[in-house]
């Protein structure tokens, strides 16, 4: 039997990352009856209730799937409807447990998690915390998760902002990776679009070939690079003092202080 969302339940916002959520749980065959989904275009998802507004109810599951700058409009009117058995989940970047717990008091437990884009594919990362000890909750919300892909629970929360900003963000940076081998490809003299889809598949390949292989990325590189050879040029670039990893270091800096600063925002209000 696969997990239940604990009904009724709401998912308030559904765009791009709840979105992807849900097409991970229907392929996970989970029962959408009495979930609904609260947005204000009222854009339609597949097999669920799309509503604009809050019904005269009392969820017992709600999902925050809205932006961080949105919790100050929203948190007012649908916290009326917040009472001693609603779980709340939040994927809210930068928005604590506690400032949630201020916005919602009576909420059962607060549990917030941070998904990637693949849980659509059910080859998600969620990280998973809750200030709050309710057992029976926190299964229920992992055992959703888990149905997503890789669902480990931080014990303190700077990790949940640390895992986010590797796998949360991590498909951005993949991505823009391949983007720009792809343009590199161009200047090589090869089209746009075969450099582009010999890029994004070799990104895809690698994954599947670590996956497959179980070989860390480390190894993948290392099984690469003939010793002498033409990668291993390509790489000591790559690992130079002014190569790959500074740069990530300082990518990763700049999105953990964003974090700070949409949580600093949230505590002033
Ligand atoms: N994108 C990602 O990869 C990740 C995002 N997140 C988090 O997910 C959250 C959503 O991001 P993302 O999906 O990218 O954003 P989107 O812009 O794609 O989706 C935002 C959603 O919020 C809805 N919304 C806006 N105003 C309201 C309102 N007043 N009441 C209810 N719903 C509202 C929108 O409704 P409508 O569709 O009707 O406009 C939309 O469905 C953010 O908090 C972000 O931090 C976390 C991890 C990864
Ligand atoms: O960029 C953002 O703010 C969200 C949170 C992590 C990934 N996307």
């Amino acid at each position: 039997m696969t997990a239940a969302i604990p009904v009724p339940a709401w998912l308030v916002g559904c765009g791009n990352m709840a979105g992807a959520m849900v097409d991970g749980w229907r392929a996970s065959a989970v029962d959408f009856s009495n979930v609904a989904v609260i947005r204000p275009s009222g854009a339609p998802v597949e097999s669920i209730r799309t509503l604009t507004d809050y019904p005269d109810q009392q969820p017992r599951f709600v999902m925050l799937g809205f932006k961080p700058q949105k919790l100050d409009e929203i948190a007012p009117r649908l916290e009326p409807h917040i009472e001693s058995d609603t779980i709340i989940v939040s994927m809210l970047a930068g928005i604590t447990a506690s400032i949630l717990r201020q916005r919602f008091p009576n909420a059962r437990a607060i549990i917030r998690i941070m998904p990637n884009l693949p849980v659509a594919q059910r080859q998600g990362v969620i990280p998973l915390y809750s200030e709050d000890r309710d057992d029976q909750a926190c299964d229920a919300v992992e055992g959703l998760m888990g149905l997503l892909g890789l669902a480990p629970w931080c014990e303190h929360e700077d990790q949940i902002a640390a895992i986010g900003a590797i796998s949360a963000s991590g498909p951005a940076y993949f991505a823009r990776f391949a983007e720009a081998i792809g343009r590199a490809g161009v200047t090589h003299g090869l089209s746009s679009t075969l450099a582009h889809s010999i890029a994004a598949q070799t990104l895809i390949g690698t994954g599947a070939f670590a996956a497959a292989t179980g070989e860390s990325m480390g190894e993948v590189a290392r099984r690469v690079a003939s010793p002498k050879g033409t990668t291993e040029q390509g790489l000591a670039v790559l690992d130079g003092p002014e190569g790959l990893q500074p740069l990530v270091d300082r990518m990763l800096g700049a999105a953990l202080k964003r974090v700070e600063e949409l949580a600093e925002a949230a505590r002033r209000n």
